[in-house]
């Protein structure tokens, strides 16, 4: 059994209860709850783009759906349904097994089932374009809510993932890495590979932050998403980023890079009145996660970064762009 429909049913066919018809017909139909508005979001996930050809495909299964969950988290938006696109060159079973597991798990996990989707045969490359459905009240957190005197926060730790992919690009040049980067690889890789998206934060930040976004290209560079939206200025601090602490500080240059531009990070950037800071903190309790106040919403237009000596660091680091040459694109 290896057909397109065999590969439908073996795979990615799964109850849902949530939903009156899912995979199998025409179109899945569900009514949104009462009250609610609809938060759609689609990313795609191209091999050789945004993930390598040898990558574990639990993993790929996993932050196919997770990197999508984020931007609903962004929005604090609940997750309702997903569809899942997916071209593959051939039928492999051990690997659609995997994948499958991956993305199965973390849809169960967030109460995001697959309700359909498409499946093709490809040339050469895995492409994979995942649509997630949620549902979401009013405010939105919508990058255009930011205001002067807000505070800017971030969740979780900033650097791990790109630096992750660092040696990973290193290792496929053909570079051997040492102990110590071999050792690095195995701290910051899960970061890279299997990210967490945060929904249930996004969920809670609703009555507390004003705007909002999730970190996939750089935290400078989509800060500046949310600046341009709402006509805004605003100033971070170096010395306040939360740097995951499995990175060397001997590397500042590097570290500068991944931390402010590195990519694939999957925390979410949100900017809140100041009189918010003793309920944020006291949800970073409640939840066991990460916030920290990196800087500063003010009137005007641009991005300042001051280093540790409230220098402005010159050259901010670029993030990532699928259309200009950097050292991230092969
Ligand atoms: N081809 C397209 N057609 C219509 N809208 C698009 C297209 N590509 C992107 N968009 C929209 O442009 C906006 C910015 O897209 P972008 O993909 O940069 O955002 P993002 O999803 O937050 O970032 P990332 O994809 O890095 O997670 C989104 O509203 C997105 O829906
Ligand atoms: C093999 C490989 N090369 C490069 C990267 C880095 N990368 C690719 S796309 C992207 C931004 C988010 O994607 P998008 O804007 O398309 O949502 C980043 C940081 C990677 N993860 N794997
Ligand atoms: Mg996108």
């Amino acid at each position: 059994m290896s057909g397109e429909f065999d590969l439908i049913r073996n795979y990615f066919t799964r109850p849902a209860s949530s939903i009156d018809i899912g995979v199998g017909d025409d179109c899945a139909v569900f009514a949104p709850s009462a009250g609610s508005s609809l938060a759609i979001s689609k990313d795609l996930l191209l091999e050789g783009r945004h993930f390598f050809s040898d990558v574990d495909p639990e993993a790929l299964g996993h932050k196919s759906l997770a990197v999508n969950l984020s931007d609903l988290a962004a929005m604090g938006a609940a997750p309702r349904g997903c569809l899942l696109g997916i071209a593959l060159p051939q039928y492999d079973a051990a690997w659609l097994e995997a994948f499958s597991r991956g993305f199965n798990t973390l849809a169960d996990r967030y109460q995001c089932p697959l309700i359909g989707g498409d499946t093709t045969r490809s040339e050469h490359d895995i492409v994979i374009s995942v649509t997630v459905l949620g549902e979401v009240t009013p405010p939105y957190l919508a990058r255009s809510r930011a205001r002067p005197e807000d505070d800017i926060w971030v969740s979780g730790t900033l650097g791990a993932a790109d630096w992750a992919l660092n040696l990973l690009l290193r290792q496929k040049a053909g570079e051997t890495l040492g102990e110590r980067d071999t050792q690095l690889l195995a701290a910051t890789r899960s970061a890279l590979e299997r990210p967490e998206p945060q929904v249930a934060l996004g969920l809670a930040l609703r009555p507390l932050a004003h705007a909002m976004i999730d970190i996939s290209d750089g935290l400078v560079q989509d800060l500046k998403h949310i600046l341009q939206a709402s006509g805004v200025a605003a100033i971070l601090y170096e010395s306040l980023m939360p740097v995951n602490l499995s990175l060397p500080e001997n590397e500042p240059q590097q570290l500068r890079q991944s931390v402010l531009g590195g990519g694939d990070v999957y925390e979410l950037c949100f900017t809140a009145p100041q009189s918010a800071r003793p309920a944020l903190l006291a949800l970073s309790a409640s939840q066991s996660v990460k916030l920290t106040r990196i800087g500063m919403i003010h009137a005007g237009q641009g991005l300042r970064v001051l280093d540790a000596t409230q220098q402005d660091i010159s050259a901010l680091p670029a993030g990532f762009d699928h259309f200009r040459r950097s050292r991230q694109q092969p």
